[in-house]
């Protein structure tokens, strides 16, 4: 499936001020970046825009920002990391305001080839993230073209990703695509639109009510869909199953119902977990020890929690995965920050490793399982966006590509 909208390779960006919005939402402790695979991510399309000699400005968001800005969620540490790793200086407009004085007077000294990056576009709140006209209109007088790179944060209206495209377009500039959300796109269109088959499609987390929702649509395009985490429970539920306090979806047991029925009309297979691994309570702190036993899915007592799928069910779903030509993976299997409740989790990865299929991984814990095992390089494709990558496979239309122009 091709992408119809123009991109960074359809700009020369030479004298332009060109503002680029990434996905530089990346996991730090104590100030430091933990995994840096989406400034990674984001490198070719910078260094196309430096080496056409336009002015590179980055933005993008970190965090929720709950409590308005501050300095843990500051994009200082970011700046750092990108500028060890383009070679060349990033300035850092560390002003809360984003736009402004300080981001302009930033702007006004960059010479062609230069790069600035803005501070974390939600410090400003709700202007960012419920697409105020205003700071869209500032963004945009910042720049002449408009680059949406942010594929993980494509799925979002905010005025970064979409608001400014308009601003930027009333100047008669362009609003173009960069080279990550081409590939992201590309790989996962041509998944879910042409996969090699059988198509097994593999869905965990905790996120229930974001998750089930793509169900729906997964079940027309796969063969084979298998849940597992969080998610499982409230389809156990819906058979009729005791699921104790495992986590639940009560507004959503109607919907599981559906489609398990909808699973059977159509002839797909949808593989529910036939054990679980259970506890007292969730573990605290997560990787704490945890006393666990094994039950058939069906013997879940009342006051006892689902935290991982059992030995049988890992064993049916590598199963499921060996016979497969396409996997996409979003969400473990169990709270695999637990060595004990990761079991599951480790065994759907080593399946996906072992196979020669195409193998799609998708959101930020399954891809950081996958690393932290190991099984990285092993996969086709891991993507920078959880809940971008599934709202795209849910056939939605992401709001940071339906912003960029058509060709
Ligand atoms: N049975 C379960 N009960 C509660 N939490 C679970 C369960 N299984 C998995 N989880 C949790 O789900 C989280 C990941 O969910 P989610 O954010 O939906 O995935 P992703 O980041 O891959 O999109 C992990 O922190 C994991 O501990
Ligand atoms: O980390 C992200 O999403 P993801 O956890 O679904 O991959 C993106 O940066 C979007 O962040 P948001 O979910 O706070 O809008």
């Amino acid at each position: 499936m091709g992408l119809n909208k123009k991109s960074v390779d359809d700009i020369n960006a030479k004298g332009k001020r060109v503002l680029v919005r990434c996905d530089f939402n990346v996991p730090l402790k104590n100030g430091e970046i933990t995994d840096e695979t989406r400034i990674v991510a984001a490198l070719p399309t910078i260094q196309k825009l430096i080496n056409d000699g336009g002015k590179v400005i980055l933005c993008s968001h970190l965090g929720k920002v709950k409590n308005g800005p501050n300095e843990g969620e500051s994009l200082a540490p970011v700046a750092k990391r990108l500028s060890e790793k383009l070679g060349k200086e990033v300035v850092f407009v560390s002003d809360y305001n984003v736009t402004g004085e300080a981001a302009t007077k930033a702007v006004e000294a960059m010479k062609d080839g230069d790069v600035v990056l803005l501070q974390n576009t939600r410090f400003r709140g709700k202007e960012e993230t419920k697409n105020g006209e205003e700071f869209s209109k500032e963004l945009a007088d910042l720049a002449d073209l408009y680059v949406c790179d942010a594929f993980g944060s494509s799925h979002r209206a905010h005025a970064s990703v979409a608001g400014v495209t308009k601003f930027i377009t009333a100047k008669g500039g362009e609003n173009v695509v960069g080279y990550l959300m081409q590939k992201e796109i590309n790989f996962l269109g041509n998944a879910v639109e042409n996969p090699v088959r059988p198509f097994v499609a593999i869905l965990g987390g905790a996120k229930v009510a974001d998750k089930l929702n793509v169900i729906s649509n997964l079940l027309e395009k796969c063969d084979t869909l298998i849940i597992g985490g969080g998610m499982a429970y409230t389809f156990l539920k819906a058979k009729g199953y005791e699921v104790g306090t495992s986590l639940v979806d009560d507004e959503k047991i109607d919907y599981c119902k559906e489609m398990m029925e909808k699973a059977e009309k159509l002839g797909k297979k949808l593989l529910l977990p036939v054990d679980t691994t259970i506890a007292k309570e969730f573990p605290n702190p997560i990787d704490a020890e945890i006393e666990v036993s094994v039950v058939d899915s069906n013997a879940i007592p009342a006051d006892m929690m689902g935290l991982d799928i059992g030995p049988k069910t890992a064993e049916l779903y590598a199963d499921a995965v060996k016979s497969a030509k396409t996997v996409v993976w979003n969400g473990p299997m169990g709270v695999f920050e637990n060595p004990t409740l990761a079991k599951g989790t480790i065994a759907v990865a080593k399946s996906l490793a072992e196979t020669d299929a195409t193998t799609i991984i998708g959101g930020g814990d399954s891809a950081a399982a996958v690393n932290q095992l190991g099984f990285g390089d092993k996969m086709s494709h891991i993507s920078t966006g959880g809940g971008a990558s599934l709202e795209f496979l849910e056939g939605k239309e992401l709001p940071g590509v339906a912003a960029a122009d058509d060709k």
